[in-house]
């Protein structure tokens, strides 16, 4: 159980807050959230053992916790102010900053300012009553923010048609866009991005992708490939490893001889020098990785996401595919961020849609396959499925008779949320 507590001028969000947390019961989103209202200026959040507290639009300077400003009177602080002030505070969260033509939230994230982008800022109530409830559900910050402004726009619009009712945001055009080097406002913006745009990747074949197993040499990837596996990868945390080079090459050289999508983890430039199929990078990777290096090259490219932010960021690099996770608890790396979980995943594909191919990785064993292949991803990347199975050829065989898709999938995704099962 969570709790949030609002400080009592707030209390004109709980007509907000309260079907937006019954959404999120339905959907089971995450912990149940107690709400409550204090005497107290600020808004407390307890997730677990962790407490958060945020006030709106109050100058106190030794307030420790998160301080939102969402009210802007002319003449307006620009962009790059703003993003400046994020940077060096990272307590600051910058809510709906009116712009010639839209609107930018822009938060702190590991040292720097990240920011979303949109033309319609949407309503105010429910944005804020979004943000505090993401935050109490324990999406992380990036997330409730980029949530909110989704909500805003979809309960205007909604309320604008007349249907008036409170849904959790799922459709890509509620989103707002992250702000990064290949979004077209950039610079008229004055958001100063460190990456630089990229065009789009070279696509993968999606009816390949099915199952996706991501070992650790290249032994296995041949082994794998013999048994008809059509995407695999070599995944090698030991970049000492003597024989790092070599087996890049091996996979490289089965992976043509067997026509199938064979990516490399992390190592981009061995990847590119020995023209590998594709690679697959995480999200700390992307900070020093050269995608332009590797699109130039024709490398097909796969990314890590965790979130909504994650995931909208991924979407503006236009990758091969989007891996999402991890979805169950996992032994074979550590995580800095929890388990989805299938209903989480389940929405993230429905953002997603048909625009990328989507593979969702972490836990994922044979009986829980079958729910996360309803979710309409297009690929179930295994680890210990495979690698620690009693029979691994048996294994591939039954994950490959499970992960096919009916003659009409369009008609099975559209049911798909209504469907998924609690995990
Ligand atoms: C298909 C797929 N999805 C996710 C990952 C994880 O990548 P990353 O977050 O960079 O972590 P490492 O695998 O490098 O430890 C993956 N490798 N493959
Ligand atoms: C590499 C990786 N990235 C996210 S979860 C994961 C490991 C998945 O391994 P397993 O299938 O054994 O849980
Ligand atoms: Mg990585």
């Amino acid at each position: 159980m969570s709790s949030l507590c609002l400080p009592d001028h707030l209390t004109p969000l709980l007509m907000h807050v309260e079907p937006l947390l019954a959404n999120a019961d339905q959907y089971q989103l995450g912990n149940t959230v107690s709400v409550s209202v204090s005497e107290s200026g600020v808004v407390d959040i307890k997730i677990e053992e962790r407490q958060l507290s945020l006030i709106f639009n109050q100058a106190e300077a030794d307030f420790s916790g998160f301080k939102i400003l969402d009210q802007w009177y002319a003449p307006y602080p620009s962009v790059r102010e703003m993003q400046v002030k994020v940077e060096q505070d990272s307590r600051v969260i910058v809510c709906g900053l009116p712009t010639e033509k839209g609107c930018v939230d822009i938060w702190h994230h590991n040292g720097e300012a990240r920011a979303v982008y949109c033309h319609h800022a949407g309503a105010g109530e429910p944005q804020r009553a979004m943000l505090l409830c993401a935050l109490a559900l324990d999406y992380p910050l990036e997330d409730a923010v980029t949530l909110a402004r989704a909500h805003a726009r979809g309960y205007q619009s909604s309320h604008q048609d007349g249907h008036g009712e409170v849904s959790w945001p799922v459709s890509r055009e509620l989103f707002p866009r992250p702000l990064t080097a290949n979004h077209p406002e950039v610079d008229v913006l004055g958001w100063q991005s460190k990456e630089v745009a990229v065009e789009p990747f070279c696509a993968t074949d999606a009816q390949q992708l099915a199952l996706y197993p991501v070992v650790d040499t290249a032994e296995w990837v041949d082994r794998l490939l013999e048994l008809g596996v059509k995407t695999t990868q070599l995944r090698i945390k030991n970049s000492q490893d003597p024989q790092l080079e070599t087996q890049v090459q091996q996979i490289i050289a089965a992976g043509n001889q067997y026509q199938a999508q064979v990516f490399v983890n992390d190592y981009w430039q061995l990847a590119i020098k020995h023209q590998a199929y594709g690679v697959h990078l995480g999200q700390e990777d992307l900070e020093t990785a050269d995608l332009v290096a590797i699109q130039q090259a024709g490398l097909r490219i796969g990314l890590s996401t965790h979130g909504y932010y994650e995931i909208l960021r991924a979407v503006e690099f236009s990758p091969s595919y989007i891996a999402l996770g991890h979805i169950f608890p996992t032994t074979t790396k550590e995580m800095p961020s929890k388990p989805q979980g299938l209903n989480r995943l389940a929405l993230y594909q429905k953002l997603i849609g048909d625009t990328f191919p989507t593979v969702a990785i972490g836990g994922i064993d044979l009986p829980r396959a079958e729910k996360v292949w309803r979710t309409g991803v297009s690929s179930v990347a295994v680890v210990r499925a495979i690698t620690e199975a009693s029979d691994p050829a048996m294994a591939v065989d039954a994950f490959n008779q499970l992960l096919v898709r009916p003659e009409f999938p369009d008609a099975i995704n559209e049911k798909i949320t209504d469907r998924i099962d609690a995990d």
